[in-house]
């Protein structure tokens, strides 16, 4: 029986109000983060960081002050532990948390996994959408965390996974009821998503394509037909242009129309500061100022059975493969063939 090491990550949050600001210097010290020359970025990182920490303070403030993010990651690593445990009888699997921006990072990861002695390691993003500032950022950490440790067992990287049947049919689980609650049928869901500048994308990053496929797969699976939805962006900070439709814009336009909102997290896999404060304060009063009849929004999948058992389906699949890294289940195209981020290629 092999032992496999099953390494999940994440952005990680403030455990503490003090801790928001190194935890924004940590996010904003990040050349996937911040593009800027590396003897810029030394100096304008913490700056931005200094003149962001008042305000983050005040949106983890809303909730405790500190952010949920690794209670939640823990709860998904034990219960794909236990789904693995279920479906691997030729694999002893543990899953360990590695945190781009706060603990536990990535090297106290690696001499963790190192002690564990694995045969084979696996690489989860729990991002279903590749993204350089986040899958990429994050596998490239723990690339120089593993080797400094001297960690070699071999290692295959799951890449992305944005229409695996587990995901969506979580999805469509939760967001069934809140349509069907809606009184009348005026409904539009709408699919909110992360943003990024739109120079990321440009760039060659398939996150946003990848959002869209989400979404689409997700509404196929609710097969409501003529169901109205779109999809749109969130948490823009700093001066760049980033993608839209915003979600504020489309918050507007549905109080406009006269449409009720359900709203669901597309792009996020655990609660933490952006669905609990963003969307369940800031947009609900928004939806509610721009005349939106009702505004329901959707848990995200969390440790619903279908998604950890989607999880656990792709890190045995990943295991199964020769490939170095795998994309999604096999029901679409590998990214590799359309953009040059994909961490097929770089591996
Ligand atoms: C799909 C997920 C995410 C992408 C893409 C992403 C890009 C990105 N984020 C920032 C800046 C901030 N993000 C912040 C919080 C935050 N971001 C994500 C996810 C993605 N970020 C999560 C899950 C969280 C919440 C963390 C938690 O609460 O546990 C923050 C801090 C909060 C705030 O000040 O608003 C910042 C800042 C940039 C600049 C960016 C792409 C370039
Ligand atoms: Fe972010
Ligand atoms: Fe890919």
């Amino acid at each position: 029986m092999s032992r496999v090491a099953v390494v999940l990550f994440n952005l990680g949050g403030p455990d503490s109000p003090e801790a928001v600001e190194p935890f924004l210097r940590n996010l904003f010290a990040d050349p996937a983060i911040l593009r800027v020359p590396g003897f810029v970025r030394r100096f304008l990182g913490p700056f931005i960081a200094r003149r962001r920490a008042p305000t983050a303070q005040a949106i983890y403030a809303r909730i405790g002050g500190r952010s949920p993010i690794l209670p939640q990651t823990q709860a998904q690593a034990a219960a794909l532990d236990a789904a693995l445990a279920d479906r691997s009888p030729d694999h002893s699997c543990r899953a360990f948390i590695a945190m781009r921006y706060w603990h536990p990072f990535s090297a106290q990861t690696a001499a963790a996994v190192k002690a564990y002695g694995p045969d084979r390691v696996v690489l989860l993003p729990l991002y279903p959408q590749m993204s350089t500032t986040t899958s990429q950022s994050s596998i490239d950490d723990w690339r120089q965390a593993a080797q400094s440790v001297g960690l070699d067992a071999p290692t295959r990287i799951v890449c992305c996974y944005p229409v695996q049947s587990g995901l969506i049919e979580a999805a469509a689980a939760l967001i069934r009821p809140q349509i069907d609650a809606v009184a009348g049928g005026k409904v539009r869901l709408l699919f909110s998503a992360h943003g990024l500048p739109e120079k990321v994308i440009r760039g060659g990053d398939p996150y946003q394509w990848q959002v869209e496929c989400t979404a689409r797969a997700i509404v196929e699976r609710l097969g409501s037909a003529g169901l109205d939805w779109a999809v749109c962006y969130q948490s823009r900070v700093g001066p760049l242009k980033w993608i839209g439709p915003s979600t504020d814009d489309e918050i507007r336009r549905a109080g406009g129309d006269g449409k009720a909102v359900v709203l669901f997290p597309v792009a996020f896999v655990s609660e933490h500061s952006e669905t609990l404060v963003e969307l369940d304060i800031e947009y609900r009063e928004l939806a509610h100022r721009s005349g939106v009849p009702a505004y329901h929004r959707v848990a995200t999948v969390g440790v619903q059975p279908a998604f950890i058992d989607g999880l656990a389906e792709l890190v045995l699949r990943t295991l199964a493969e020769p490939a170095q890294a795998v994309c999604n289940d096999g029901s679409m195209p590998a990214c590799d063939s359309r953009f040059p981020t994909c961490l097929m290629r770089a591996s």
